[in-house]
């Protein structure tokens, strides 16, 4: 440290840690009336446009799994969307990423798992030989609204003998109240 510089405070930290956030709330998108009327669209994928926005939402994933989910072993990362983040992360603390893909996408032995999300049906599948027994995941992925598609996810893993001890999310639709779906610890970056 320089001579006469000021040690950094967690005052600063936080400060820093809030500009990200907001880095990262200004960035998504909003779109009315899709994918059917009613629905305010909340699209993450523009943060993915601004190098310096995508940075951040990096940095604030990694800090909060480093921070809330210590002992994660193996990020879940849910079809599409949570695909943008689940590697990312996955590869900056050096553990695997296991895909969770909508219905009919995976080789392999599967496990499938229904559910309703905000605006329709689906189903999630993920192939049995990618849990192992015991494994203590992470599941990621872009947006919580209903909660449906992250508990169907928890079930699967379930499902496979896996331990899912935690969801991450960029962001929180909370008059939809999907967090009271989820069986675990969840942690969201934004929330509406
Ligand atoms: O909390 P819920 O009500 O389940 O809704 C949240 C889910 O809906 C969206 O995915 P969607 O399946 O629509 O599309 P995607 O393939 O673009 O991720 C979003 O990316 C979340 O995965
Ligand atoms: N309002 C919303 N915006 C973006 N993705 C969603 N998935 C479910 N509801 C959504
Ligand atoms: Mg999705």
């Amino acid at each position: 440290m320089l001579r006469g510089a000021a040690a950094p405070t967690a005052t600063d930290e936080q400060k820093k840690e809030l500009e990200k956030i907001e880095l990262i709330k200004k960035n998504i998108g909003l779109y009315p009336d899709f994918p059917k009327a009613g629905v305010l669209f909340r699209d993450t994928c523009t943060i993915l446009r601004q190098p310096n926005a995508f940075q951040a939402l990096k940095e604030v994933l990694v800090q909060c799994v480093r921070v809330h989910f210590v002992e994660t072993e193996c990020i879940g990362g849910l079809d599409a969307r949570g695909f943008l983040i689940g590697p990312i992360i996955a590869l900056e603390l050096r553990i695997p990423f296991i895909p969770i893909r909508k219905r009919g996408k995976l080789p392999g032995k599967v496990t499938t798992e229904e559910y309703t999300k905000e605006y329709g049906k689906d189903a999630v599948e993920i192939q049995d030989e990618s849990v192992t027994a015991g494994a203590k995941i992470l599941l990621v992925d872009d947006l919580l609204a209903t909660g449906g598609s992250l508990q169907a996810s928890c079930n699967l893993i379930e499902k496979c003998y896996g331990e899912v001890i935690g969801c991450l999310v960029i962001a929180e639709i909370e008059n939809l109240h999907g967090r009271a779906q989820i069986p675990v610890p969840l942690h969201s970056i934004v929330k509406y």
